[in-house]
């Protein structure tokens, strides 16, 4: 689990939608295990999710509608798509909105509709940019939550952020400035106990 931190303009969409496919590089590649991030038709890998910063929802459609589609367009049928969106909505606090119009929604509730239609899809590579950007602290923490099993389930997730506390929760953060990656990586995590000692041995003692 990867944050992609960086000022504004710094280039976080762009990386997020190049590691994605959705645009090409104007000079280098972009690969995922050994291959190019997209397909020959210029797609997407169909194993890449996004919550993408303007969310992409189709306003004439409901929240649980919304989710489905992603579902729908990887040939799952209707009646499971639908119950597996509702548990998605469930899944990020708001599967009580799946009837209601996208229309209809507050901001918040469309970032979390946003975010459920990624985790839907159980990508292995999620790309989320900003996905709590509208929320309050409790449900930025669900929203972090729900990345966090995700990356448990084995997927890689991005998630570019403006929060400290997002990043924080983070394994590693990349760090951008204009257009450019600091790599900085997590502290490695405190010894087992009864081995607090063992980082300051010397080599061949025990
Ligand atoms: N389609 C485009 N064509 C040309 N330049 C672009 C395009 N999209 C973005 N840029 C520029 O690329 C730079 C990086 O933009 P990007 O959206 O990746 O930044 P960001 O770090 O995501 O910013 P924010 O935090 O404000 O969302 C900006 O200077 C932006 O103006």
């Amino acid at each position: 689990m990867l944050a992609v931190t960086g000022s504004s303009g710094s280039g976080k969409t762009t990386l997020l939608t190049l590691v994605g496919g959705l645009a090409k590089p104007a000079t280098g590649t972009a690969t995922y295990d050994g291959g190019p991030v997209t397909t020959k038709a210029g797609d997407p890998l169909p194993g890449t999710g996004f919550v993408l910063q303007s969310y992409g929802l189709v306003p004439t459609l409901t929240a649980a509608e919304n989710v489905s589609i992603a579902l729908r367009g990887r040939g799952v049928g209707p009646v499971e798509a639908t119950e597996k969106a509702v548990q998605a909505l469930g899944r990020v606090g708001v599967d009580e909105l799946a009837d209601r119009l996208i229309s209809e929604l507050s901001g918040g509730q469309l970032q979390r509709v946003a975010v459920a239609r990624a985790l839907v899809v159980e990508a292995a590579v999620l790309l989320a940019d900003e996905p709590t950007s509208e929320l309050d602290e409790a449900n930025r923490d669900v929203v972090v939550g729900q990345l966090r099993m995700e990356a448990n389930r084995g997927a890689v997730v991005l998630v570019a952020t403006h929060d400290p506390a997002v990043a924080e929760e983070c394994d590693e953060e990349v760090h951008l400035v204009d257009g450019r990656i600091e790599v900085h990586e997590a502290p490695p995590p405190p010894p087992e106990p009864g081995h607090e000692h063992d980082a300051f041995m010397r080599p061949g003692t025990s």
